[in-house]
């Protein structure tokens, strides 16, 4: 690993980012978008979380509320009862870091509180109380943050996204959280940042942003990336539907790490780390020194 490869602290886990990691996605609510209902229990939950990590995950993202356009909030309790019982099961059992994709402030504190080491908040820590749990967790505690920009919020934001030029201003939404963060005492390795494609962007701003991911990689914080099966690669794939867009999804996480992202949140692990590792096996350069 290169002396200089940043190395993401997610609690009690030391990511080396000098590759790209695979975050795999464990979604345990009824309604997400690809595999909504799949993992409702705790026991599936686990069984999935085993596999993925089998696969190469090298994170796990337990989210408890989908974030899809239009879809209707979900109540602190039931987020809680979807969430904290697979963290606890999953922090019994798996020795990765474990990351809680959440809005609420009271879901950050009780994941971190159940071995949660990282939070992932598609909201960008903007609502009340958020950055003040999420900084004391990372102060405290080492836990990573990752903030993500989303214009609007899912019940509204794909009604009318409209930027005068996307990269620029997801590049300064996203310089501005990181020097919330900063001021708030937040380590920069455990800060990634996340251009979050399809929140509150349309088919033209996902490209855009995608083609710019050089310029977000700049910053030289760390990108994560996520468009698995997102409706971004059904369109480029002549309206490929969300069941058949697994191999799209992993060419997509590859051009994503050829760009700069160093985590790449997907539902396919195992045609991920596939990718990943033919392109580091048949890099043009030979990825001489990079390791
Ligand atoms: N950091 C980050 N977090 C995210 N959380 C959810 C989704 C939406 O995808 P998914 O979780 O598969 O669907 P749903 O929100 O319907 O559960 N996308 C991102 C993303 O791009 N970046």
């Amino acid at each position: 690993m290169p002396t200089d490869a940043p190395v993401l602290q997610c609690g009690g886990h030391a990511l080396d980012l000098g590759q790209p990691r695979i975050m795999g996605i464990l979604n345990v609510t009824p309604d997400s978008f690809s595999d909504g209902g799949q993992y409702a229990r705790v026991e599936d939950a686990l069984t999935r979380a085993r596999a993925m990590v089998a696969e190469g995950a090298e994170i796990l993202d337990v989210g408890g509320e989908s974030t899809r356009p239009g879809a209707a909030p979900v109540a602190l309790e039931d987020e809680r009862q979807r969430v904290l019982p697979v963290i606890e099961a999953l922090r019994a059992e798996l020795d990765v870091p474990l990351s809680v994709d959440t809005m609420k402030p009271e879901m950050m504190r009780e994941a971190v509180a159940v071995g949660a080491g990282m939070l992932n908040d598609v909201n960008g820590f903007r609502a009340e109380g958020a950055l003040a749990v999420a900084m004391g967790a990372a102060r405290e505690r080492g836990v990573a943050l990752c903030a993500m920009h989303m214009q609007g919020d899912p019940q509204s934001m794909q009604r009318a996204p409209h930027y005068d030029d996307v990269v620029d201003e997801v590049r300064a939404f996203l310089e501005q959280r990181v020097a919330e963060l900063l001021r708030g005492g937040v380590p920069r390795g455990q800060i990634l940042l996340d251009p979050g494609f399809g929140f509150g962007k349309t088919l033209e701003h996902n490209v855009a942003l995608f083609r710019g991911l050089p310029r977000l990689a700049a910053s030289g914080l760390p990108l994560l990336v996520g468009v698995s099966r997102k409706s971004m690669i059904g369109q480029l794939l002549d309206d490929r539907p969300v069941a058949e867009r697994d191999p799209g999804s992993a060419v997509a996480a590859l051009l994503a790490a050829q760009a700069g992202a160093r985590v790449l949140r997907v539902h396919d692990v195992s045609a991920t780390r596939d990718a990943l590792a033919l392109y580091s096996a048949l890099r043009p350069d030979g990825g001489d020194g990079q390791d």
